[in-house]
């Protein structure tokens, strides 16, 4: 088997003193081993650049970066490409070339013959001890990333000076003029055939692609012998960035010193890992996601099922405005959100039905900078967009709004959704849906919803006993009935929604205080 030859001749070492000898392997020993990736950046992080920096940090090796070109670009493809002017791709190589002692180099996106030759010519005035090319031309989801013409200047110019090239089936094609690759047979004599193009010296044919294999496939050629390299395909979408993440494992092997056949089983071996420790993640909406290169993610994941922003015990005392309430009064919506608090309600939801789309961001932005310091949750009635624009803590919906499942969908996992029902199958529905607490009423006729059939206790007691989620019971509950409400006593009943027992009143915060007075007391017996 070929190994990769040391540029810089390490025996020159011997002909120097014994003393200084061993000072220098001792200097040696500390340094730490450097792969220096010429890549291009991806937005989404799972390939290029990014993949390069991540594997390195899996093998413990540094990574440097030398971005050739900036992508836009996600799970569903390659939406933009910005290449880095060719001088200023050189600017970088001479800034970490000169000063940081890498070890290996590795390429990646090269998206014109200019940017090669520079690269080129860095390598020549600042030698290193290997080169690893994965001569990156198309992406997986089809996308250009190299120029036509760059293939000669490839061939001809970079590959020469590899110790090993690294192409997909798509690429190992490209270098060979186009001839198709089906089989394992196919890949070990392209294996072959482009180490007979004379340039690098060792060839790695990735059968990432290959179709019909229960195996991932790769073949290796050192010039003298074929290895079939096999692991069982790991059946996932999370395969984006591979064929960056395997060169960068095989460079940063090589950085620390293993033989290039070792090199890339272990590489092999580490994409297998991560593949499979990653393949139920969900990033990203398109048909290709990312994987997770150092294999920790999933404990923040669960962390984040949790819900943890949510607390049923603050439905205790749920404030509701109305505008209409405020206008009678002579209020705005911040003063009576103000004094609610004071006299101790636990979450305010606004419910402007008439108000502009404007000014009820407004007074949403103007609400939840009174609420956030005294934690109080700030929900908004019906209207996602205006939450979303005010990033206020959640929605509440009734039955003809948007159905509760967009809005999760909309407002993603860390907020709060709540939704109105009558009747078991609708708190089924919500439960399902991802909602954090029902809303159940009108428990009492009401004046503040015109045509809106009461359910009564009974209706609420049923409601309650069908779901697993917290309920808070809304409509005609005041500082009269309030008591008779809560000693249902059903355990998801976490407590009362009011409107007109708060804010159709002379002082807004007497009444809340003597309501949340009568709501704890309730709680303590
Ligand atoms: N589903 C899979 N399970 C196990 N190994 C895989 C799987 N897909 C790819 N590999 C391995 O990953 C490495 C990269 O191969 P692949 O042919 O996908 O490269 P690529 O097309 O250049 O990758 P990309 O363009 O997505 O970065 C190879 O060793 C391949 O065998
Ligand atoms: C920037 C960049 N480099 C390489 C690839 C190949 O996976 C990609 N998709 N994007
Ligand atoms: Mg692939």
């Amino acid at each position: 088997m070929a190994e990769v030859v040391l540029r810089g001749s390490p025996h020159v070492l011997y002909r120097r003193r014994p003393a200084l000898v061993r000072a220098m392997a001792a200097e040696a020993r500390r340094k730490v081993s450097h792969v220096l990736t010429v890549a291009g950046s991806d937005s989404g992080a799972g390939a290029g650049i990014q993949a390069d920096i991540k594997a390195c940090a899996a093998a413990g090796v540094y990574c440097s970066s030398v971005v050739t070109a900036v992508t836009a670009q996600n799970t569903v493809g390659v939406q933009g490409v910005h290449p880095v002017p060719e001088d200023f791709v050189a600017e970088q190589l001479r800034s970490v070339l000169s000063d940081m002692e890498v070890d290996v180099v590795k390429t990646g996106m090269l998206h014109s013959g200019s940017v090669i030759e520079v690269l080129c010519s860095s390598l020549k005035e600042f030698p290193v001890r290997a080169l690893v090319v994965d001569p990156v031309m198309v992406s997986t989801s089809g996308d250009m990333l190299s120029a036509p013409s760059t293939l000669a200047v490839y061939c001809n110019k970079l590959l020469p000076l590899a110790d090993i090239v690294t192409p997909n089936l798509k690429e190992a094609s490209a270098l060979l003029g186009g001839c198709s690759l089906k089989s394992v047979a196919d890949m070990y004599s392209a294996a072959k055939l482009i180490h007979s193009l004379g340039p690098s010296r060792n060839v790695l044919v990735k059968g990432g692609d290959l179709p019909d294999s229960s195996d991932a496939v790769d073949v290796f050629y050192d010039g003298e012998k074929c290895h079939e390299l096999r692991g069982s395909r790991v059946v996932t979408r999370n395969t984006h960035g591979t064929g960056c993440t395997l060169a960068s494992y095989i460079a940063a092997e090589l950085a620390k010193g293993s033989p290039v056949m070792q090199a890339v089983q272990r590489a092999k071996s580490y994409v297998a890992s991560a593949l499979c420790y990653s393949k139920d993640l969900v990033i990203g909406n398109g048909p290709q996601g990312p994987f997770d290169h150092l294999m920790k993610l999933k404990n923040h994941v669960s962390g984040l099922a949790q819900k943890p922003l949510f607390n049923p015990d603050d439905l205790l005392l749920y404030a509701v405005t109305d505008s209409g309430m405020n206008k009678k009064w002579g209020r705005s919506i911040t003063d009576a959100v103000k004094a609610a608090i004071e006299g101790g309600a636990t979450i305010i939801q606004l419910r402007e039905k008439e108000a502009d789309t404007q000014d009820f961001v407004e007074a949403a932005r103007s609400c939840l900078a009174i609420c956030r310091p005294c934690n109080v949750p700030l929900l908004i009635n019906d209207r996602v967009d205006v939450a979303l624009a005010c990033d206020a803590d959640g929605v509440h919906v009734g039955q003809s709004d948007m159905p509760a499942h967009l809005v999760r969908s909309l407002l993603g996992p860390r907020k709060i959704v709540g939704v109105s029902c009558k009747n078991p199958a609708q708190a089924e529905q919500a439960w399902a849906d991802g909602a954090n607490y029902i809303g159940c009423g009108g428990v009492f006729p009401t004046s503040t919803k015109a045509n809106n059939p009461t359910v009564g206790l009974d209706g609420l007691r049923t409601v309650c006993m069908a779901s697993k989620l917290p309920v808070v019971a809304i409509g005609g509950i005041s500082v009269g009935n309030a008591r008779s409400v809560l000693e249902i006593s059903v355990p998801n009943l976490k407590g009362v929604a009011v409107v007109s027992a708060l804010f159709d009143q002379e002082c807004i915060a007497t009444e809340t205080r003597r309501l949340r007075s009568i709501l704890s007391d309730v709680l303590r017996t």
